[in-house]
């Protein structure tokens, strides 16, 4: 199977987004974001680092856009800082900011690749957390001023549009656990940013729709197989309200405008105030022109009565990633698979997918063939989503190269390139990269 047998108009591309390659934190007029302020929190990254630097991208994106030609892609998925933009997150203009995105997306169309551009990836502009970020409308109205900047200022050049990337983490992972910045762990809180994120979505592509721009617009998911350990009654109710929270609490308001009434229910005994608002999530199901989706592992629950999702998550046997995810590539076709049959039609792309795993340079080298292994059953099977008739428009692997993973820092590499930090931040291919250039130009097959 080599990539001429999938379709010839397919995207094949990388991914990275801002906070997490581009540095230059605090130059050319960048205001600071919740991502800023959370990394310079003492504790909150595992080891210590911030994305002040990150890969320098800022500087050396000419250079990055060479990777990408040197790989073979013909598309990029990138995402813009919104406090690159509007320091304060609205009101003024940085006019630096904006001639950096308009730098990278002339450079990448006159190297013929494809831009798709998230609008927010998680880097929220810190003056709109302290008036309560997300949980303030005031943040949504802020959202549409920006995006509607973007799309005036870009919207000739881009024709794929993400709104966002993963409400999932944006709300759950950042306001009821934590992990995330702004770092709060409050359920009620995590269910209004969830609410707000997925209006300002809505009006986003409505706004999208009255500019009449050539391009196309979706969101980003990611989204997880639920899996029961068992066939037990219990285990299938852990199943479904666990699927609920990861996927459909995202997939019903966008696809169908409402809430999974198997989970809503829920909140609604634990948050009686909640049920005011959430009727008006009506407004998340503009209708999109694509859904993008991060796919990196399935979810195995077992029944668990003192959790109010009946559910716990079960470690199964397998191989498992440098994230301690296990490896389950036909999960990316049953995930595709389903979205199409439960929401769709609609072009799908997969946004995201990729591994980390413990790279390491011997002797000038980064045999990387974990990934390689990865990469190529989770490409197998998003092929054989095509083949029952899916429509996959693309794909990007996770990530271009080497990056600040969030809360794990520089401690988890994710790339197709190496980028060595001691050593100024030279990026050097992994046999992956080899790898994918050969699929690429159809000098190898996936068997
Ligand atoms: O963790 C790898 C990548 C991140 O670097 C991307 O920024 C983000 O879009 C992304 N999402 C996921 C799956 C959801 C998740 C993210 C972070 C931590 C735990 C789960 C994995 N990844």
């Amino acid at each position: 199977m080599k990539r001429e047998m999938f379709p010839s108009d397919f995207l094949w591309g990388v991914a990275t987004a801002s906070y997490q390659i581009e540095g230059a934190y605090n130059e050319d007029g960048k205001g600071e974001s919740i991502w800023d302020r959370f990394a310079h929190t003492p504790g909150k990254i595992k080891d210590g680092t911030t994305g002040d630097v990150a890969c320098d991208h800022y500087h050396r994106y000419r250079e990055d856009i060479a990777l990408l030609k040197e790989l073979g892609v013909n598309s990029y998925r990138f995402s813009v800082s919104w406090p690159r933009i509007f320091p304060c997150g609205k009101g003024e203009v940085n006019q630096k900011g904006l001639d950096f995105y308009n730098a990278l997306v002339d450079e990448l169309l006159k190297q013929g690749i494809k831009p798709l551009l998230t609008l927010y990836h998680w880097d929220l502009p810190q003056p709109l957390q302290f008036h309560g970020g997300w949980t303030n409308t005031d943040t949504v109205q802020a959202f549409l001023e920006y995006a509607m900047l973007l799309f005036k200022t870009l919207g000739d050049r881009v024709e794929l549009w993400a709104t966002f990337n993963e409400p999932w983490c944006i709300s759950f992972l950042s306001h009821e656990l934590g992990e995330h910045a702004p770092g709060i762990k409050d359920r009620r809180t995590a269910l209004q940013v969830a609410h707000n994120v997925l209006v300002a979505h809505g009006k986003a592509v409505k706004a999208f729709r009255g500019k009449n721009l050539p391009g196309k617009i979706g969101i980003v998911l990611n989204l997880y197989p639920v899996h029961p350990l068992s066939e037990s009654e219990q285990d299938k109710e852990a199943a479904t309200l666990s699927d609920c929270y990861r996927n459909r609490w995202f997939l019903d308001p966008v696809f169908k405008g409402k809430y999974p009434e198997e989970l809503l229910s829920v909140y609604q005994k634990l948050y009686g105030d909640f049920a005011k608002d959430y009727e008006s999530i009506q407004v998340a199901s503009e209708k999109m022109d694509f859904l993008g989706v991060n796919y990196y592992s399935r979810e195995v629950v077992s029944y668990d009565p003192k959790s109010i999702l009946k559910s716990k998550t079960v470690k199964v046997e397998g191989k498992r990633t440098d994230m301690d995810w296990e490896i389950y590539p036909q999960g990316i076709q049953e995930i595709l698979v389903r979205i199409n049959r439960e929401y769709g039609p609609i072009d799908l792309y997969v946004t995201e997918n990729g591994a980390a795993f413990k790279d390491e340079m011997k002797n000038g080298k980064i045999q990387d063939y974990e990934r390689i292994d990865f990469l190529k059953e989770h490409f197998k099977n998003t092929y054989y989503a095509i083949q029952q008739g899916v429509p996959v428009k693309g794909y990007f692997v996770w990530s271009l190269m080497d990056n600040f993973e969030w809360a794990h820092g520089y401690s988890k590499r994710f790339g197709l390139f190496y980028v060595d930090y001691n050593d100024n931040l030279k990026r050097i291919p992994k046999e992956s990269a080899r790898w994918f250039k050969k699929f690429l130009n159809n000098e190898i097959s996936l068997e």
